[in-house]
């Protein structure tokens, strides 16, 4: 079975200060420490998504399948499907006001027409 891995332990190894660089492609999540040195696109291309998912940029350099099938090599696990990402700017958990809800009234239920005639076209 594949490892899972919450959003917020793959931003933990974003490569910066000694941690391993991992990225998600496509919902995977790859460790790529030892790839990142010989990549063809240079080091930074791949720090700056380390962490992160990195699906647009790879896909958007326009790599060939065997870039895909490379990438196979470091596959460590998946996202959790549940997973929020972990954003700086995220709402500040200070805020518990609930939204406001908007009522909808009541639901009435289908009256049987009063009047006794009955449009027909034909
Ligand atoms: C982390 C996983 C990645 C792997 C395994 C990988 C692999 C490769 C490989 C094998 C090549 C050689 C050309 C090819 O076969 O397509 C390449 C080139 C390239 N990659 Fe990546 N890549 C990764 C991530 C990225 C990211 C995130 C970017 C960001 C935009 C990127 C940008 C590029 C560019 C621009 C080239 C072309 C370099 C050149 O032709 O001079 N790569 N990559």
């Amino acid at each position: 079975m594949s490892q899972i891995y919450q959003l917020s332990e793959v931003a933990e190894n974003n490569g910066k200060k000694g941690k391993p660089v991992w990225i998600i492609y496509k919902g995977n999540v790859y460790d790529v420490t030892g790839f990142v040195k010989n990549h063809p696109g240079g080091e930074d291309l791949i720090l700056e998504v380390a962490g992160k998912d990195a699906t647009k940029a790879f896909n958007g350099a326009g790599h060939s399948s065997d870039a895909v099938n490379d990438l196979k090599k470091y596959k460590i696990g998946e996202v959790a499907i549940n997973s929020q990402p972990t954003t700086a700017n995220a709402a500040p958990t200070s805020a518990t006001k609930s939204p406001t809800e908007q009522k909808l009234p009541p639901k009435e239920p289908m009256k049987p027409s009063s009047s006794s005639s009955f449009l027909c076209c034909c």
